[in-house]
């Protein structure tokens, strides 16, 4: 019965035509990207698929559901963020659910599994948690623990806004400030007040962070593709914990917008990011394959994680997907920590290599989620598309909780060209015989069986 159901919607489904999109973000590369791939824009509303930016969405697809006012969707029309995304990128909320699965998995005894989150420094929403703040900074001055915390804002981005203390008058002078403006109705924010991690791996004494992409493609049952691209962010300047620099942004916050502001920067001498594959290299001659290896199985696991925090928050509609940008950093003893996820990353581009990462990131994305939309109907779809490797599919062959059952690829070759024309020869020899009737309900399975071609190819294309 599912079988025929599976076959009637593929019939039906027209999967040849062109795509129409909507969006509200042109002069972009997502934009470039989207006209690139030959489908159409459309102004009216009967898009397959729309790139919106955060705002768009807030106002069309509210939290409070589509039945109060948002938009009203057709079974196959696409989205690209969730309603209630901030749960995962505001800082604040993001570490509320973290630290609320902890909580519930040690209630429930898994400690071993709880331990496993511990990956997100100590962090306080102020000024709402100052007490308790102020009670763990005298606790740990007692202790003669020298201590160094960073405040950032909860809604801004590009290092804006942030800040590092290491004394408590600090705090209490940034509170009465914030106390004086809210009473005079000025603007004031929420902010964080976060462990700062002050012993960072560094090469050639740079700090840097790692910025990764994920795609969420559901939450109930949840699924998870990371993109095997991405980067290492530098500082300019080298690391240091000197007590009078705390001050000095160019040590400190990695963010390239800030970094590229360094006087003594100069774009044709130095590149401030690497790629991750020259980091996995970089690991891997140091510390050995196996300890590099392990380092991307914990961030995958990170990921993978964070998303498991938030799975029964955010509300898993159907018609949305998201690329997230992880931030992520590692302390000296190779820890990955978790400082933030962005529901936009950034998709400008300063360098052509930049700009070519982003540019296939973007069409594998729009892949993934076309080969999805087609797929679906036979109820398969590939564990890699271009960049994109399913690590986590809870109705799929990567279980809960089963990391060793899937390797991280982050960092590892990726030829996404070649396997994308692979998986467009199968698509259309399958749709070619499932169209002109040659193949049966019965054996429609046989033809579509992607998934064993595609994870041979996934196994021989990485260098792990
Ligand atoms: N807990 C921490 N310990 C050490 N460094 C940190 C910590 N949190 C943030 N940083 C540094 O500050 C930078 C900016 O932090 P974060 O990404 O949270 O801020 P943002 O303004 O939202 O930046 P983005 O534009 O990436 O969204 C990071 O790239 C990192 O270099």
């Amino acid at each position: 019965m599912e079988r025929e159901k599976r076959y009637l919607a593929y019939k039906s489904y027209n999967p040849s035509r062109v795509i129409r999109f909507g969006t509200t973000m042109h002069n972009c590369l997502a934009f470039n990207v989207l006209k690139s791939r030959q489908w159409q824009e459309t102004q009216m509303d009967d898009w397959d698929i729309f790139y919106a930016d955060t705002g768009w969405i807030h106002e069309n697809l509210p939290y409070s559901g589509f039945a109060s006012g948002g938009l009203r969707l057709n079974e196959w029309q696409k989205v690209n963020h969730f309603p209630n995304h901030v749960e995962l990128t505001r800082k604040d909320l993001m570490v509320k659910n973290l630290k609320r699965m902890k909580k519930n998995l040690e209630k429930e005894g898994r400690l071993e599994d709880a331990k496993e989150l511990d990956f997100f420094p100590q962090t306080y929403h102020m000024p709402s948690e100052a007490s308790l703040f102020i009670r763990k900074f005298k606790e740990l001055r007692q202790n003669g623990e020298n201590q160094t915390w960073i405040m950032k804002p909860i809604g801004r981005a590009q290092g804006k806004g942030i800040f590092l203390v290491n004394k408590l008058s600090q705090i209490e002078a940034w509170l009465k400030e914030r106390g004086s403006q809210k009473a005079e109705n000025c603007c004031y924010e929420d902010y964080v007040c976060q462990r700062y991690i002050s012993d960072p791996m560094l090469i050639c004494g740079r700090k840097f962070d790692l910025r990764i992409y994920a795609l969420c493609l559901s939450y109930v049952p949840l699924k998870v593709y990371l993109y095997r691209d991405g980067f290492a962010r530098f500082s300019n300047t080298r690391f240091s914990m000197n007590k009078d620099d705390l001050s000095n942004n160019y040590i400190h916050l990695t963010n390239h917008s800030i970094q590229k502001q360094d006087a003594s920067y100069n774009s044709k001498v130095t590149d401030l990011k690497w790629p991750i594959g020259s980091l996995r290299k970089h690991m891997s001659a140091t510390y050995g394959p196996d300890v590099a290896n392990k380092v991307f199985d914990d961030l995958q696991q990170l990921i993978i994680n964070s998303l498991l925090s938030v799975q029964k928050v955010i509300i898993n509609d159907r018609h949305c997907f998201e690329l997230y940008g992880y931030d992520v950093m590692f302390s000296e003893d190779l820890k990955p920590w978790l400082i933030e996820v962005n529901a936009s990353p950034s998709m400008s581009a300063d360098t052509d290599s930049d700009r070519k990462l982003k540019m296939g990131l973007l069409d594998d994305m729009l892949s993934v989620i076309d080969i999805e939309q087609k797929w679906s109907c036979f109820g398969k779809t590939p564990p890699r598309v271009g960049g994109f490797d399913v690590i986590y599919d809870e109705n799929g062959p990567t279980k809960p909780h089963s990391n060793s059952s899937i390797h991280s690829f982050l960092g590892c070759a990726n030829d996404r060209e070649r396997q994308l024309m692979q998986l467009q020869k199968e698509w259309e020899s399958c749709n070619a015989k499932v169209m002109s009737g040659a193949v049966s309900q019965e054996n429609l399975d046989h033809y579509v069986n992607v998934s064993k071609t595609t994870s041979k190819s996934l196994h021989s294309s990485a260098f792990r």
